[in-house]
């Protein structure tokens, strides 16, 4: 086999082997530069590949994955690739597939969390878990931090379960378990912690459950305590690829230090050695923007230490952006101290400049992004698919959402009040997890009075009191509730009812019924469908669509063959396993804030995507809007007096204004009231690190203050007549808004101006005029004021005068 391109150097990676079916060498190898091409080729050493924003660098990592099967002849089987998603999973294991075929479905490509799960299901017993053990999200796992609270007795002034969650979770990140942290509790405050954490520990494990960063250090435990268990892995997984390597925390990093290290320390010298698998990582540190949740830099800066003979290959050319928007990011993250410089460059050209606007309040901002996207879908210059609007925080998107809603303007919010966080959802999923495992207690006890069937707070404690009297766990109680002191006959009659409607249903999990069909009769026979049809409250109506739209959900689940995540990949393979009932809990349970976001219908126009800066991650965009770009929102009020955190609220600047391929627009709001009382915000400072000239100022501060609202958009054309950007869009109240501005400004005599004509203007005194556009009451001169800069203002309420 031959390459039509020349690498030297690298030939001998070339197998003298026979002709096969697949794609061809070059075919995997288009598309890539040169130092890509070594990093796909790469043989041997633990690779690091650090390189900034947008130049390829997942891309090089899904590429290695078809060149190892196909070139390398690596068994599918023998992959296991992390991704920051399950979103971004799918998406490679579909480019994957789309190279090398069918036989790519095998390979392990997922978040930590879903690795972690599927080694767990197998190995759980060996730390003393049943293997359909419960996923705790955060909300069950507050549930039952607040059931400890009430154990230990916690002041709830004093300790709340938020806090207590974020401290146990920093010890889990660091592999450290209650007894740990016990022995080294340093005073009063560190003790109780360690206390709640130790009966958090115990009732999640009477529960059979693990939460969340329980799955990473369970599976770093079992490999550490287990080393023959540790070796079936090492042996199995002989290509290792980790994407976000900047992102990783002590556990994941232990993990994969478990997997691939050449020397895991507690190897017994007499067992057979397993030849490290072959490891690369990816990431960019100027990306790191995970530090809260424990992630640590360190781990891609010491990356050659940690992993001695390494090789590291930097990529620098960027192919998603603009020169701009890339010369943009740069200065932005060049703020930072005690980074590594790098920099980006792109072939792409220079593009369009920024466009900056500042509102007068958040409306003002979201009205400003939406009359903009019309602009831009009118003209043809992006579709609504293309267009992303990120903020700092959650509660930012609402104001977005109620100028769209008004507007019709589909869109879709990743993250916030997640589909699988609404109530009804929440219920229906509690109902099938405690059908599964019945010793979640905290399943159990939301769906048992839910709907309401007449099993109140007093016929629960007198269960409680049997299963603590008999040490049984709570749903045997139930079944013997017949036992239980004090309970009355009216209650003990509908926990008989309950017990035997939830046994009925347990028969049906038992015998491989499919995850839609026990979920349809769990809505039906718990009475959940008819309680929502009877209710007049109007959001039941929505709340029986969720539920539709759950059930289709795990129908598609069902009918997926290749859906069981916990399924071995051999068994798979063999076609034994159909997805269960269990897997479908799990794939829900494990479905992360970006797999949201709608999948690319090339037909469809697709909808604005609103997401905060830290969903936005390993993504792009043709059209970023970055908005509430504040001091005290963006970077975050917290990181202000902070330099570490301030810094990581710069690295998410740059995460943000990297996504943008073609168009960036920076926003800022005069005044928010997001959190009830108004707030002056000054700019950020990260608008003052963004050269000048980069930026087109639609609307400054200064012309704001000084002239109330020149609408140089859609809205003010509407109110003059002229015709509309977006007819079929209701601005009624954008104009409502633009009459207040005239009323409190009335319009001006428009001078008639040429470029290179000189002007006077009462603020920013004299100028040159450099451009015109529009004609009449649209009219917008560009102006260069010399220090003051070029100021583009709409001639019939800038105050200029013609010289
Ligand atoms: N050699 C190349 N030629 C053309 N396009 C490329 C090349 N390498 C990467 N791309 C494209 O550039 C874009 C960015 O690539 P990719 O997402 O892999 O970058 P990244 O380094 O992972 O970015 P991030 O740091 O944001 O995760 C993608 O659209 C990708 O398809
Ligand atoms: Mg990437």
């Amino acid at each position: 086999m031959s390459t039509s391109i020349p690498l030297p150097g690298l030939e001998s990676v070339a197998p003298s082997d026979p002709p096969r079916r697949g794609p061809s060498r070059d075919a995997l190898l288009e598309g890539l530069n040169e130092p890509q091409r070594a990093a796909v080729m790469h043989e041997g050493a633990p690779l690091l590949v650090v390189a900034g924003a947008g130049s390829g660098k997942t891309r090089v990592l899904t590429r290695r994955i078809a060149w190892l099967i196909s070139e390398r002849r690596a068994h599918p089987g023998s992959i296991l690739a992390i991704t920051f998603t399950n979103k971004a999973a799918a998406e490679m294991k579909e480019r994957v597939e789309d190279l090398v075929g069918k036989r790519a479905r095998i390979m392990w490509v997922s978040t930590f969390h879903s690795a972690c799960v599927r080694i767990l299901r197998k190995e759980s017993d060996k730390l003393g878990y049943k293997s359909n053990f419960s996923i705790y999200d955060a909300a069950d796992q507050k549930r039952l931090m607040t059931l400890v609270c009430n154990d230990l007795d916690l002041d709830p002034r004093r300790y709340q379960p938020g806090a207590l969650l974020h401290w146990v979770s920093n010890q889990k990140n660091e592999l450290r378990d209650p007894e740990d942290a016990t022995k080294d509790a340093r005073n009063n405050l560190e003790e109780t912690y360690a206390a709640a954490y130790t009966t958090y520990q115990r009732r999640l494990r009477e529960a059979n459950a693990l939460d969340f960063d329980d799955l990473i250090m369970a599976t770093v435990h079992l490999l550490q305590t287990f080393p023959e268990v540790r070796e079936t892995y090492r042996r199995r997984f002989r290509h290792v690829l980790v994407d976000e390597y900047q992102d990783t925390n002590h556990a994941q990093y232990a993990l994969i230090h478990q997997l691939c290290a050449d020397n895991p320390e507690d190897l017994d010298s007499t067992e057979e050695r397993v030849e490290p698998a072959e490891l690369m990582v990816v990431g960019d540190a100027d990306q790191s923007i995970y530090a809260f949740r424990g992630a640590n830099i360190r781990n891609i800066l010491d990356f050659e230490q940690d992993f001695p003979n390494a090789t590291s290959i930097l990529l620098e050319q960027n192919y998603r952006s603009t020169q701009t928007i890339l010369n943009a990011a740069n200065a932005v993250i060049g703020h930072n101290k005690g980074r590594k410089e790098k920099r980006l460059w792109s072939e792409a050209g220079d593009g369009d400049r920024i466009v900056g606007y500042v509102a007068d309040d958040e409306r003002d901002e979201a009205r400003f992004v939406s009359e903009e996207i019309d602009t831009l879908v009118d003209e043809k210059a992006a579709r609504p698919g293309d267009v992303a609007i990120f903020y700092r925080t959650n509660a930012q998107s609402r104001v977005f959402e109620e100028v769209f809603i008004r507007t019709g303007q589909p869109y879709k919010v990743v993250g916030g009040v997640r589909f699988y966080e609404r109530r009804e959802v929440r219920d229906a999923l509690a109902y099938l997890r405690m059908l599964v495992n019945p010793a979640d207690q905290v399943s159990l006890r939301r769906i048992l009075n839910t709907p309401k069937r007449g099993i109140g707070d007093r016929a629960v404690a007198c269960v409680q009191a049997l299963a603590d009297r008999d040490r049984i766990i709570f749903w045997e109680a139930l079944q013997r509730a017949e036992d239980a002191p004090g309970l009355a006959t009216r209650s003990l009659s509908a926990i008989q009812a309950f017990v035997a409607m939830v046994q009925e249903l347990q028969s049906m999990v038992d015998a491989g019924e499919r995850a839609d069909v026990v979920l349809e009769s769990v809505l039906a026979r718990s009475g959940y469908l008819t309680s929502l049809e009877e209710s007049d409250d109007p959001q039941d109506e929505t709340r029986l669509e969720n539920l539709a739209e759950l059930v289709a959900v795990a129908r598609e689940f069902a009918e997926d063959p290749l859906a069981g995540p916990s399924a071995d990949p051999t068994d798979v393979e063999a076609g034994i396993v159909a997805p269960g009932l269990a897997d479908f809990l799990e794939r829900v349970a494990l479905v992360a804030d970006t797999d949201q976001i709608p999948d690319d219908d090339p037909d469809d126009q697709g909808v604005v995507t609103l997401m905060t800066l830290h969903t936005a991650k390993g993504l792009e965009f043709p059209v970023v809007f970055l908005t509430g770009l504040e001091d005290g929102v963006f970077p975050h009020a917290r990181a202000l007096g902070d330099q570490p955190e301030l810094e990581e609220e710069r690295r998410l600047a740059y995460v943000g204004v990297t996504r943008a391929r073609a168009r960036l627009y920076i926003s800022r709001a005069v005044v928010r009231s997001a959190w009830g009382a108004p707030s002056h915000n000054p700019g950020s400072r990260f608008l003052d690190e963004l050269p000048v000239d980069l930026v087109d100022w639609r609307r400054t501060e200064a012309a704001q203050a000084q002239w109330g609202r020149p609408d140089l958009s859609g809205s003010a054309g509407q109110r003059l007549g002229a015709p509309t950007v977006a007819g079929r869009r209701n601005f009624s109240a954008a104009a409502v808004r633009a009459d207040a501005a005239a009323r409190a400004k009335p319009a001006r005599e428009i001078p008639s101006l040429e470029p290179g004509d000189r002007v006077l203007h009462d603020s920013f005194g004299m100028g040159t005029v450099v451009a015109l556009e529009g004609v009449a009451e649209k009219a917008v001169a560009s102006i260069d004021f010399g220090s003051e800069g070029v100021k583009r203002l709409l001639l019939r309420y800038a105050p200029v005068e013609k010289l």
